[in-house]
């Protein structure tokens, strides 16, 4: 049970760099105001992690292209995850060597192109949407964009702290790779990672995950876009 409610249509955007919080925060809040949550990173890493399967190069537009046809045809995007051929691959899309495939394969006009439709069409009635490039191309008309940040140690801790108990990088390592993860999404041509003109700006290096969303909340509630019931 929601203790908000949102107006009808309501359209988060949450957008930020990798561990800056944004799927926990989006997942919290949508509990509290009762609309679907949507990861668009797991449609980059679905490409992504399909290409590494398949040997498909990663800057081979012409086959990632056909991919994408592929996939939009077979996906189905639901607030569980992402499935694919009717089998659910969330789970075996979060190593960071998917998150790495699918920031290569998100620089490329082509692939985002044929992203877009599916993503505006599933925010149609309301949702919370959270990625790179939802505030400022996907739904740049979203009543309200967040943009999600924390130091890159910080983040990098956080990443770690998931993977370690799968044997998983150092945090040195675990640092440098999100580094040049975000270097790739901030530099790229096409949407790149950046706050909205209208964004609001919420460093959580020190926040804890409660106090993101109650300040999101705060916001929502002053701009009438929620209701306590
Ligand atoms: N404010 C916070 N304080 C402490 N830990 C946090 C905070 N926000 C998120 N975390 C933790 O950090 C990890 C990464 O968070 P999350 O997956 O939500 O980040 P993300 O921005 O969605 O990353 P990605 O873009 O790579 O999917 C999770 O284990 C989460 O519990
Ligand atoms: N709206 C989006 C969402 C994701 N990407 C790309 C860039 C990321 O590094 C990669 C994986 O995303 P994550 O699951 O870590 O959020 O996908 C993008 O370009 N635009």
């Amino acid at each position: 049970m929601s203790n908000w409610q949102a107006v009808p249509g309501l359209q988060i955007a949450i957008d930020g760099p990798s561990g800056s919080g944004k799927g926990t925060v989006a997942k919290m809040l949508a509990g509290e105001v009762g609309l679907p949550v949507l990861d668009t990173g797991l449609l980059y890493r679905l490409i992504g992690g399909l290409a590494l399967e398949r040997d498909i190069a990663l800057d081979d537009s012409e086959a990632l292209a056909a991919l994408v046809d592929e996939m939009l045809e077979q996906v189905a995007w639901t607030v569980n995850g992402i499935a694919f051929g009717g089998e659910n691959w969330t789970d075996r899309l979060r190593s960071e060597a998917v998150g790495a495939a699918a920031s290569t394969v998100a620089a490329q006009q082509q692939v985002r192109d044929k992203l877009l439709g599916l993503q505006r069409k599933i925010a149609e009635s309301g949702c919370i949407m959270d990625g790179r490039d939802v505030g400022t191309v996907v739904l740049p008309q979203a009543q309200a964009k967040f943009f999600l940040n924390a130091s890159v140690r910080e983040r990098a801790r956080r990443r770690w702290a998931q993977l370690k108990d799968q044997g998983g990088s150092s945090l040195e390592a675990v640092i440098e790779e999100l580094k040049m993860r975000d270097q790739r999404d901030r530099e790229r041509q096409h949407a790149p990672l950046r706050q909205a003109e209208d964004g609001i700006a919420i460093d959580s290096t020190t926040m804890r995950v409660d106090d993101v969303v109650d300040r999101m909340l705060g916001v929502l509630a002053r701009r009438g876009l929620i209701t306590a019931v």
